[in-house]
């Protein structure tokens, strides 16, 4: 079996006897670049396994070619960058290149990935695909705690079979961004990618967002509609908040799941499903099967593969690598240069972050907003849940105000408070999504018979 091929295309003289020195590189077959062509010729040329390419602040016209590039999908790229935002590197790890490494580099995860690669390669010669080890971002995860290593892994060895996975962790810890990678690290990665939420249609509504309907199926069916099983058609599924979705809906999923058919509302015949399905909640399963909203068998049929999203406040030195990482591409897209200052950093590290990545990063988006140059603690307002519920308690209600209005205006202000977002406005409330939908749709129809 020959040696595995490793390409280097580096220009850092201490980056590359630093990679140089490690036995992770010297494992392999050694091919180095020149200058006399492009990097990407050559690579394409020599068909090598991995590539360690050093990405600088000029413009490479090999790595925008490299998109569009058959090798893409062949070799498993290690990159090296400053760390200034690069759309065309952000669109490389999309499609599934591999690692981005930013400086200060951490060689012992450089070697610890090649390793991996190296072992992989060695015992099957597999064709190069979309596969990674550990790394500071994986396809559109960001993140360098042991927890988020665990988690790329998992979902290293997930994405290349068929199994459905079914991704758990509270809300805003990125269970769409992983159903994502999942989907660009499998080989499904040139099909379409779908995400639905479940809790968002009522019974009436979701057998055909989920299975379609022909026309005159219904008042209203004017035409032919495709539901997001044909939509995902050799591509992937995701159902968020699947634990939401109405009973009887379940029972015709796991049907789904068993036969791989279904039926489009109104349709004679049935069609075959063509499509791997994610699925997520915050919701604990465990809770919802015994509290009989969401069915045993279905939750089984849905998480061949369970994948816990971690928790921000268990992911070490994450939160403040995440608040640099969205303030850069902040500054990158307004051309700023505005900056933490160390006691920011200190309440970022010291909070607790229940709301995950999500309240970050809106976090991050407010302090950008506030701050001028340097920004301070006072510029970092975040939402204490329990400051807010401690308030709320306090604040006096007008006496004889209808319920109907009192429940109104928690609703809206509640959905203001989280821009928009539902999810936290339902969990917040402590209703469900769909309960949330059917009193906003309530809120809509009355404000237009008014008008
Ligand atoms: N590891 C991460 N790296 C970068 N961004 C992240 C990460 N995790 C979450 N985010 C960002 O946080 C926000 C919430 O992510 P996402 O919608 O995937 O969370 P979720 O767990 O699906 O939330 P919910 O349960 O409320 O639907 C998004 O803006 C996403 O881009």
């Amino acid at each position: 079996m020959p040696t595995p091929t490793l390409f280097m295309h580096v220009h850092d003289p201490l980056l590359a006897s630093n990679l140089l020195s490690l036995e992770g590189v010297r494992q392999f077959q050694l091919n180095v670049s020149h200058q006399q062509e492009s990097w990407l010729d050559q690579l394409s040329y020599a068909q090598c396994d991995v590539a360690l390419i050093e990405v600088n602040d000029s413009h490479d016209v090999a790595l925008e070619a490299l998109i569009n590039s058959r090798t893409l999908h062949q070799t498993e790229f290690l990159f090296f960058s400053k760390g200034k935002p690069d759309t065309v590197l952000d669109n490389l790890m999309r499609k599934g290149a591999g690692f981005h490494y930013r400086a200060p580099f951490d060689f012992t995860l450089v070697e610890s990935s090649l390793m991996a690669i190296f072992d992989e390669r060695n015992q099957t010669q597999a064709p190069a695909c979309q596969q990674t080890s550990y790394l500071d971002q994986f396809g559109l995860l960001v993140g360098s705690s042991p927890s988020m290593h665990a988690l790329y892994r998992t979902i290293r060895k997930v994405a290349g079979t068929q199994a459905n996975a079914f991704i758990m962790g509270e809300s805003g810890t990125g269970k769409e961004l992983i159903a994502n990678t999942l989907h660009v690290f499998s080989q499904r990665a040139e099909g379409p990618f779908v995400a639905i939420n479940c809790g968002a249609f009522s019974s009436e509504l979701i057998d055909s967002e989920l299975f379609g309907h022909v026309k005159g199926a219904f008042t209203g069916a004017h035409k032919d509609h495709k539901g997001v099983f044909e939509q995902a058609e050799g591509g992937t599924l995701f159902l968020d908040e699947v634990t939401e979705m109405p009973y009887e809906q379940q029972v015709k999923l796991l049907r789904v799941l068993e036969s791989g058919e279904y039926k489009p509302v109104g349709a004679q015949s049935v069609k075959k499903a063509n499509v791997r399905i994610l699925a997520a909640t915050n919701r604990i399963p465990d809770d919802v099967i015994r509290n009989g909203t969401f069915r045993e068998d279905l939750y089984f049929r849905l998480a061949q593969f369970p994948i816990i999203a971690p928790r921000l406040r268990d992911r070490d030195g994450d939160a403040c690598g995440l608040a640099q990482h969205f303030l850069a591409y902040q500054n990158s897209k307004d051309a700023q240069h505005k900056s933490f200052s160390e006691q920011s950093l200190k309440k970022i590290r010291d909070y607790h972050w229940p709301g995950n990545v999500r309240e970050l990063k809106h976090a991050i988006q407010r302090a950008y907003i506030l701050a001028d140059t340097s920004i301070g603690p006072e510029h970092l307002i975040i939402d204490d849940l329990q400051q807010q519920k401690k308030h709320r308690a306090t604040s006096g209600i007008p006496i004889g105000m209808r319920l109907e209005d009192i429940e109104k205006i928690a609703i809206l202000k509640t959905l203001q408070n989280n821009h928009g977002n539902k999810t936290d406005t339902a969990l917040q409330l402590g209703i469900s999504i769909k309960t949330l939908y059917n009193k906003l749709d309530k809120f809509e129809n009355a404000r237009v018979s008014v008008a």
